[in-house]
């Protein structure tokens, strides 16, 4: 591949990673949304703010499709909606 065909080549593929990380923010901040409308409707309904089985079906989810780093994935993920623990 010559030097120019890798440059295009990867500012096209720089092109899609942009993309992605858009759709990723925006998918991250619906989410932290819906976590906090959830716990707000469960504390005002008389409910606990958190509930860890359901933390861990999440945390299992994201282990099982992305490996270790999954976990802390998920936790940040978790953190981003109900705040730190
Ligand atoms: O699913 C819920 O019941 C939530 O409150 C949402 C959520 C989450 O962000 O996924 C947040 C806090 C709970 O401990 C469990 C899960």
């Amino acid at each position: 591949m010559t030097e120019d065909l890798a440059t295009v080549s990867i500012a096209a593929m720089r092109q899609r990673i942009d993309e992605i990380d858009d759709a990723f923010i925006r998918l991250w901040r619906e989410r932290a949304e819906l976590s906090h409308r959830i716990g707000a409707t469960r504390i005002a309904a008389g409910g606990t703010r958190l509930v860890l089985s359901r933390e861990q079906q999440i945390m299992d989810r994201f282990r099982d499709g992305i490996g270790e780093e999954g976990t802390q994935l998920a936790l940040l993920v978790l953190r981003a909606g109900r705040g730190p623990l």
